[in-house]
């Protein structure tokens, strides 16, 4: 497969080295320096592009790849306010468009363990919930895409939280997020239930980028036969 890599950082290289490892061939690497040949690319040599870049560039990426009838996956964090505009360009063009906060399969398992402790424990009016994610230091949005999904899954089946908040809350219908940052670390998530006997913890932690990148050059390999819309739940039929 012809592959255009859109941010060509941290995970841009690793999935290079596992798409050539997989057989594909890389046919651009899209950065800041070059960002203007993203318009020249067409769907007659690209197969599919690969957008993992910055949140204050990802849509405008995205949207050119659409209007040029190329077929999408993003990963890039932190731009999520725009989903609405892609989901129309995607109708308006019928073009293919995929995101995920994270492509690890061990994190979607997380996301489904994740939904299915928040609906054991909602009735459990005794246990307080909050959350952390701690991420490496050059990380530029906070909370984590991951942790905002996390958090979704735990506020849409329990009835006293309403809304989640990146500090520190006593309030009952707010579900705190605390990020950390440290350096080297790639991605650490973890959902408590505390009461004044026990804490109960559920918690994944990433040893590398590879299982994003795998991830996401699994979803890259499916993603030309597909039209609309796309997620993780449609490509793991979870
Ligand atoms: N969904 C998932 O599974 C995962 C998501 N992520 C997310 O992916 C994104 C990238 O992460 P990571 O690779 O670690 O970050 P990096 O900062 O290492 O890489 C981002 C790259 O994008 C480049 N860039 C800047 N402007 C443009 C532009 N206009 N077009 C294309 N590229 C551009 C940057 O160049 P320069 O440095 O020169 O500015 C940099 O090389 C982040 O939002 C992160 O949160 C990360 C891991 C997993
Ligand atoms: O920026 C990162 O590194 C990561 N970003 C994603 C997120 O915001 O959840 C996925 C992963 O945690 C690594």
């Amino acid at each position: 497969m012809r592959i255009a890599l859109l941010g060509y950082g941290k995970m841009g290289k690793i999935i290079e080295s596992i798409a050539i490892s997989r057989g594909h061939q890389i046919v651009a690497r899209i950065d800041k320096d070059n960002a203007a040949d993203l318009q020249t690319l067409t769907n007659e040599q690209v197969d599919v592009a690969i957008e993992f870049s910055m949140p204050a560039v990802a849509f405008d990426n995205l949207s050119t790849c659409i209007k040029n009838g190329i077929p999408v996956l993003s990963g890039t964090t932190g731009w999520l306010d725009k989903m609405t505009d892609v989901e129309n360009l995607v109708k308006e063009k019928n073009g293919t468009f995929f995101y995920a906060s994270n492509y690890s399969i061990g994190v979607n398992l997380f996301f489904k363990i994740n939904d299915f402790v928040a609906k054991l424990m909602n009735p459990q009016q005794d246990y307080k919930i909050d959350m952390e994610e701690i991420h490496h230091t050059e990380k530029l949005d906070a909370p984590s895409g991951t942790a905002i999904t996390l958090a979704e899954g735990v506020i849409n089946h329990t009835e006293r939280k309403e809304k989640w908040v990146n500090n520190s809350s006593e309030k009952t219908d707010e579900l705190s997020i605390i990020s950390l940052r440290e350096p080297e670390v790639p991605g650490t998530h973890s959902v408590h239930y505390r009461s004044e006997v026990d804490t109960i913890e559920i918690k994944h932690t990433a040893h590398s980028r590879q299982g994003f990148a795998l991830g996401a050059v699994l979803v890259a390999e499916w993603l030309p036969a597909q039209k609309g819309m796309k997620n993780m739940d449609d490509f793991l039929k979870l």
